[in-house]
This record gives C-alpha cells, structure tokens and sequence, in this order.
C-alpha cells in the first residue's frame, strides 16, 4: 500500500543556523498507528507541524498521498490531514460544539445528508450528544479534547495527528479516545501521536518512532521497542510498568495486562 506520508531527509529549526530537527526520514501508511516520542525539547511538536504545513522544512521533503507538501496550499494539505493540537482552545472557533463539529465536513462539499451523518456519528463516537448547543469553551479540558477529536474524525482525514491528546483523560475517556483510534485504524486511517505517556504508547501504537538530539533516533514496532532498555534509554522514557512487569516474569514483552496473563497461563496451569 502507497504511503499516506513520506519525509525525506527534513531539517528544520526555528533559527534555521539551530536545527531542532535533522536529516528526519520514514513513512506512514494507511491503517498505522505511529507514536512520536522523546523527552521535553526534543522537537516532537514541531515535526507534527511539519506534517500539517504549518511549518515547512528548510531541507528535505514532505510528501502527502504521493505530492510534495511543498507544493501544496495549507487548505490542500488540509483535506488529507486532521490535527488535534495539545491545547485544543487554540483550534476551537465556533460558538456552540454542534457548528465546531459541523465546520469541516461543511467545507468538503457534502451533500447537506453526508454532513448531517458525519456531524451525528462524530457526536456519537465522542459522547458530545448532550452538549451540543453548549459553546466549546465553557466546556472542561477534556470535553473540549473530544470537541477537536470529533471536529477531526468528522472529515475523516487520511492522516490524523494527536499532540497530547490523551493528557488528562480520566480513564474512562482515555477508553474512550483508545476506541476512537482503533475504529480510525480499522478504517484504514493514519494516526500520528505525540505522546509522552508510554502506557498509553503501548497500548495503541504499532510502531514508536524516538527522536534526540534532534535525529530520528528509533523507528522500531512497539513490541521492538519496549524490549530494547537501550532504545528507550536513547529517547529518554520509561518503559511502561506492565512491559517491567513481564520482564521481571522473564516473560516476552506484553503491552497490556490480558497479554501479560495470556503469556503467563502455561506456566499458571503447569503449576510452575
Ligand atoms: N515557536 C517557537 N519558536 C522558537 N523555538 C521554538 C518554538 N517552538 C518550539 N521551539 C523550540 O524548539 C525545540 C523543540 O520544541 P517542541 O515543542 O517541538 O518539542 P517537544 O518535543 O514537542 O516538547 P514537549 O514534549 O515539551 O512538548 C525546543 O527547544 C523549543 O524550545
């Protein structure tokens, strides 16, 4: 399958004699679930604005579904590209949740039926049905969080970028949000996380990319990843408890607590 997204060899800095990003190479394709990671500083924010056009690289190329990003106006990029920014009261515009939601699929040239749909099942992925008239901003951190992640999948883009999004999220919604990427997923749908929260990584990314010192310092599955101490010691975070969990089991990793004990009823049931 083509990739919904190519970088090849980008360098970026915002003082561009101050690369925060250099010689940044890999692909995305349609149905992967790819989380960005690294510590504070380490430029994951500015690569997903490389990604959406809002910055572009002082070398290299961007291409998306095929094109050179470069070429493309910030409304073409848009089409294939849907982000939900870490603070999501920067991208929230409108006065009610419905006419947010409404905004995108409005612009898509739908028929007033298909974007009646697309604004509906947004609503009802996201829970929002009660809220609906309510403006977005008198709403808490995390509803407003569904309120861009619904804005998003109602354009049901080819390429989704989360910065964040699951910070904050009570566990149900962290649920929730999770469900909400494997439905994407399933759809055929990229998603790009930036992610500083490696249980929620392992739970739902299938491939982790690392950045430090400003290089692409890991591009590995997640399973890779979370069995190499060194891979995770080189981008600077923790390995989720229930992979330490296993290890310390001397069990292969597990990246969530069913697998764990999937792994572990061999020896459970030969009373070893
Ligand atoms: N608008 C900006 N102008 C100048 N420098 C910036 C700007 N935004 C970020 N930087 C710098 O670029 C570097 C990378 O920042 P970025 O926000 O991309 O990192 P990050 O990995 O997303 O960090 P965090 O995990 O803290 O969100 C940092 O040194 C930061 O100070």
């Amino acid at each position: 399958m083509s990739p919904i997204l190519t970088l090849d060899g980008v360098r970026f800095g915002y003082d561009p004699d101050k690369p925060v990003l250099r010689d940044i190479s890999f692909s995305v394709s349609p149905g992967e679930v790819v989380a960005v990671v690294g510590r504070n500083g380490a430029g994951k924010s500015t690569l997903l604005r490389l990604l959406n056009g809002l910055l572009r690289p002082d070398a290299g190329t961007v291409g998306i579904a095929g094109r050179d990003a470069g070429k493309l106006k910030v409304s073409e990029i848009a089409a294939h590209i849907g982000t939900v920014f870490q603070a999501p009261e920067q991208q929230i515009f409108n006065a009610t949740v419905r006419n947010e939601i409404a905004f995108g699929p409005a612009q898509q040239g739908l028929t007033p039926e298909e974007q009646a749909l697309r604004l509906d099942e947004a609503v009802a992925r996201t829970g929002l049905g009660e809220v609906l008239e309510t403006h977005p901003l008198d709403l808490d951190a995390a509803m407003r969080r569904f309120v861009a992640v619904a804005s998003v999948i109602a354009c049901r883009p080819d390429l989704m970028l989360f910065d964040e999004a699951q910070r904050g999220l009570d566990a149900t919604r962290r649920l929730l949000l999770g469900g909400i990427i494997a439905e994407e997923k399933a759809a055929g749908r990229a998603i790009v996380l930036v992610c500083h929260d490696m249980e929620f990584v392992a739970a739902h990314a299938d491939r982790v990319l690392g950045l430090a010192e400003g290089r692409l310092a890991v591009d590995a599955t997640v399973q890779e990843f979370f069995a190499d101490a060194a891979a995770t010691r080189a981008v600077s975070v923790e390995q989720p408890g229930i992979v330490e969990l296993a290890q310390a089991l001397g069990q292969p990793v597990a990246l969530s607590a069913p697998e764990l004990v999937a792994a572990l009823e061999p020896r459970l049931k030969g009373g070893a």
